[in-house]
């Protein structure tokens, strides 16, 4: 039937368990559809992000052939020699630029980051990782290794391509979340424009089985969740990503080919007084594939490479209970004070490295 909710409804179920519902969304339809295939798409991501704080989004418009290039980019920059990476270190939470080694930083949830030490001590987390900034930011130059050869010059290329795509990606889904919470569509774009967000490269190294067996807290990232407005997550085949559901149990992400999970982050939860979730997740070793029991007989787990585009207001953007989400009329107040973008990124980084 015509104007029927399911034949509009752009959503199907990616996860679903112990009351965690991560819905598969066609973000198609919001770039080429009708008006109201469009209001659909941003109702179904919208409704998402109020109770699980995940989607997985397909036809996002950044094309596989892309991301395949930049997975390959990726492996290439971590595959050279630990001297050349550790000669474009990460060094301030203010810069948030350059390559992290190796148990540098251990995520963790909110509470517990007056104990980062120790727990950076005990079971850090195994992963390498490489953090590009928005290019071209005076003083705070990304770690570039262009100067080392042509795959670095042609990393940079990939990278700052794949940056400025995503960059894009991220005003649109903020766009469906305006729609979503009533608000005029272009609302956020004056808030994204400048793109003050974080590209992250990740490699999880392998790892011996027994590691994990021999100490129960080990995980590849801690339970932990994201600090800004949005984040979009390319993962490869691996697994390894899980999402704590409202039960508390975690419940896993599994990988979905040419598909995005995106998720909301602390600092949009704020901004929407707490409607929004910024969900936990973490990142652990990967699941027994089906039917593999027998066969499986290697000590190690392979490598497991992992994209985040972390998305952020503009830095100097003053965050404030969005309309809407409190007033008299629904007798809600505003849950925090207002705060500029950079300083609480700048303060959330400061507790985790
Ligand atoms: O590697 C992943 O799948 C997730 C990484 C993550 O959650 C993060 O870096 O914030
Ligand atoms: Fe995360």
């Amino acid at each position: 039937m015509a104007g029927n909710l399911q034949d509009i409804n752009p959503a199907s179920t990616a996860v679903a368990k112990d009351d965690l519902v991560i819905p598969l969304i066609d973000f198609g339809p919001f770039f080429t559809g009708t008006p109201s295939d469009k209001h659909a798409v941003a109702l179904s991501i919208t409704n998402a992000f109020k109770t699980s704080g995940f989607v997985y989004l397909k036809d996002h418009g950044i094309p596989p052939s892309v991301v395949s290039r930049v997975f390959a980019s990726s492996a290439g920059f971590f595959r050279r020699p630990q001297s050349q990476k550790d000669g474009l270190g990460w060094t301030t939470p203010q810069s948030n630029r350059g390559y992290v080694a190796i148990g540098r930083e251990k995520l963790a949830t909110l509470e517990e980051t007056g104990e980062m030490d120790a727990l950076r001590g005990s079971a850090p987390d195994i992963k390498e990782t490489m953090e590009i900034g928005r290019e071209g930011v005076d003083g705070l130059p990304n770690q570039w290794p262009d100067h080392l050869d042509d795959e670095g010059k042609d990393f940079k290329e990939t990278m700052l391509s794949f940056f400025s795509m995503c960059k894009d990606l991220h005003r649109q889904v903020m766009s469906a979340i305006a729609l979503g919470m009533n608000l005029p569509e272009h609302f956020f774009d004056g808030f994204v424009n400048e793109g003050d967000n974080n590209l992250r490269l990740l490699h999880y190294p392998p790892v011996r089985k027994d590691v994990f067996k021999q100490n129960p807290n080990q995980v590849r990232a801690g339970e932990h969740s994201d600090y800004g407005s949005i984040t979009l997550l390319f993962q490869d085949r691996h697994g390894g990503l899980q999402v704590r559901s409202p039960k508390g149990t975690f419940v896993d992400a599994t990988p979905i080919p040419d598909t995005i999970v995106v998720n909301a982050g602390d600092l949009l939860a704020r901004w929407s007084n707490d409607t929004i979730k910024s969900t936990r997740h973490r990142v652990i070793e990967p699941p027994k594939p089906e039917g593999q029991d027998v066969d499986d007989t290697s000590d190690s787990y392979p490598s497991r490479y992992s994209i985040a585009y972390f998305c952020n207001p503009n830095n100097n953007k003053v965050i404030e209970a969005l309309p809407g989400t409190f007033g008299e009329d629904i007798n809600v107040t505003k849950k925090y004070a207002d705060i500029t973008a950079g300083d609480y990124l700048v303060q959330r980084l400061t507790a985790t490295y």
